[in-house]
């Protein structure tokens, strides 16, 4: 990391580790370091941590490097990502990154989506939640169910205003993600789906005893 680097924050519980890590690499290596929050939980990490400085894509609109987390990363690290459901401005603020890198534990470290998490969160314009529950089972299988939140009544809010639909995939079905991802995309009503296909540069595994594997570009 060098100083006055933009980085993008994702979201989740993993971040909260990368992100205490920064703030102690920013204070130990005195660095500026400008922050891009893709959610509100990492707004409100961000901000208890005074080293650091927080921007937004109006201000820079370019990063060096995006850092988040993951719900699966496949074989050909691809992600599922939206557990949290802040995947649009996760998405949003990893499109404008130089450099993409994931962390995840061990656990998450699949060949095929469907091992470990067995769901597509898709965030929707809630107007068109009913007509797009059905058209994503007739168009794929699977069971689409809309994501309730936890106490508070009715369907979860996202930070965008919008409701997220979690898409239990058929697990003995062979998708074709990123065609999967396009016909998602286009149906009216979606504003994104937690497929995050081929935009991981390097993704990091956590192991239970403490050690780290990594999957993608060596030199990152
Ligand atoms: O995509 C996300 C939130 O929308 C998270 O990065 C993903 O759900 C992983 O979260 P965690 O680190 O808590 O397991």
């Amino acid at each position: 990391m060098q100083d006055n680097q933009v980085v993008g924050i994702g979201s989740g519980s993993t971040i909260e580790y990368a992100i205490r890590r920064l703030n102690e690499r920013v204070i130990n290596e005195n660095l500026k370091t400008i922050c891009i929050p893709s959610s509100y939980q990492a707004l409100r990490s961000l901000q208890s941590f005074e080293s650091l400085q927080i921007s937004t894509l109006d201000r820079n609109p370019e990063a060096y490097v995006a850092i988040d987390g993951a719900d699966e990363v496949d074989g050909d690290m691809n992600l599922i990502k939206g557990g949290g459901g802040c995947l649009t401005q996760e998405k949003i603020v990893i499109s404008c990154a130089k450099k993409v890198v994931i962390i995840a534990d061990y656990r998450k470290d699949v060949q095929k989506f469907g091992q470990s998490f067995n769901f597509i969160p898709i965030e929707v314009i809630p107007m068109a939640q009913r007509p797009v529950l059905e058209k994503i089972s007739k168009m794929f299988g699977g069971k689409p169910v809309l994501r309730e939140a936890k106490q508070k009544a009715g369907p979860l809010v996202t930070d965008n205003g919008n409701f997220i639909i979690d898409w239990f995939f058929d697990k003995d079905k062979d998708y074709d993600w990123n065609e999967v991802n396009i016909s998602l995309s286009l149906i009216p009503g979606i504003v994104e789906t937690g497929l995050f296909i081929q935009t991981a540069h390097k993704v990091f595994f956590g192991a239970a005893d403490g050690n780290v594997t990594s999957r993608g570009n060596d030199k990152l």
